[in-house]
């Protein structure tokens, strides 16, 4: 069932349009990551969700409560920011550097009794792994612990919605996997539905059941990351979820084309019309490469990865990226065989 749902937003800052007629809609217990380049608009969406900043238009309910209805509706609604039963955490944590951590987990249930409070503060330092820590202050904590007080601070009032913009940003790559599948863990004990902010697609594949990929102002294309990964409805999307090589095909048949490796059976994300010339976008890991000294590709350059090589090949006149394992003699191998084997492929 839709808990969050936003209608035409539009949002400007001055003359120019940040947000533009956006639609989107979040489950209940939905994790949703919005992804995009740096300036498209997402930590402006957050806002005007969790009601920070102005609007030009549209409609934001939140189970069917209306929280924003523009003037053009009749009803000119805009909820305040702190009755709109939303929680929003920032990248820098926000914490009150004077408060204990427990009294920064405090803040927001003042209206509790001592005795309420203590018992939610209690129950939310187990829940984000932090017993003990209750007397300490934010600059006594690591960055992955203080992002965890936010957390605990942000679900102490009960939210519907946990809007985290950035919340991974400001901590160490090594532990920000664990971090991402603790929040993760702790969200799903409470079927609690987020929107996440992010430009970072690692991050996003591993939290998110559902993504919302943002350009210019608008969703581009939103659904489950595997489904974006695999049906991308343009070459924006394509290329934002993952490096990939362009290469021109005919279609033979429904399921067969002609490209610069040969001919390959595939089933592609659209349907192919026989005779139509056809970009294919094909990701590192889809060629099929061996060392052969009569191959038709020569490696170029490459570069090492933490899952192996990278490598440019060049095919006749393209140049190809090809994913290599770390075993691979790249430096003793100049010429290999490249294959597109049968698969499902991306057709832009
Ligand atoms: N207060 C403001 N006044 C004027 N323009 C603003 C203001 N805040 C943001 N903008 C502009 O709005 C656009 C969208 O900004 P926003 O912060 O939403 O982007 P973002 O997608 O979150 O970017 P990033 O990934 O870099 O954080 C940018 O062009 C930005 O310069």
């Amino acid at each position: 069932m839709s808990l969050l749902e936003i209608n035409n937003l539009t949002c400007r800052y001055e003359q120019n349009t940040i947000l533009n007629d956006l639609s989107l809609t979040v489950s209940d217990g939905e994790i949703m990551c919005l992804l995009g380049p740096s300036g498209c608009g997402k930590t402006t969406l957050l806002k005007a969700i969790a009601g920070l900043i102005t609007t030009a238009s549209g409609e934001i309910k939140l189970k069917n409560r209306l929280l924003l209805a523009g003037k053009a509706t009749g009803k000119n609604i805009n909820v305040d920011a702190n009755k709109r039963d939303l929680g929003m955490i920032f990248q820098d944590y926000a914490l009150f550097p004077h408060l204990t951590i427990s009294a920064n987990i405090a803040f927001g249930i003042a209206d509790l009794s001592k005795t309420q409070q203590k018992r939610k503060i209690d129950e939310l330092l187990e829940l984000v792994s932090l017993e003990g820590l209750d007397a300490r202050y934010p600059h006594e904590l690591s960055g992955g612990q203080q992002q965890r007080v936010s957390i605990a601070r942000a679900l102490a009032r009960e939210p519907k919605v946990l809007l985290l913009d950035e919340p991974f940003s400001n901590i160490d790559a090594q532990l920000r996997l664990p971090l991402i599948r603790d929040i993760k863990a702790i969200l799903k004990q409470r079927n609690m539905a987020a929107i996440f902010v992010t430009h970072a697609k690692e991050e996003a594949f591993a939290l998110a059941d559902t993504m919302a990929l943002l350009n210019n102002g608008s969703i581009v294309q939103s659904g489950a990351p595997q489904h974006l990964y695999n049906y991308p409805a343009t070459k924006f999307v394509a290329e934002f979820l993952g490096h990939g090589s362009i290469l021109t095909a005919q279609v033979l048949n429904e399921n067969q084309l002609r490209c610069v490796l040969g001919d390959v059976t595939c089933t592609a994300n659209k349907t192919l019309v026989v005779g139509e010339t056809v970009d294919l976008f094909i990701r590192p890991h889809q060629f099929s490469v061996i060392a052969n000294e009569s191959g038709n590709g020569i490696i170029k350059e490459y570069q090492f990865r933490d899952d192996g090589y990278r490598a440019q090949v060049a095919v006749g006149e393209q140049i190809i990226e090809v994913w290599l394992p770390g075993y691979f003699d790249v430096q003793n191998t100049k010429t290999v065989q490249v294959k597109l084997t049968p698969q499902q492929l991306v057709v832009l």
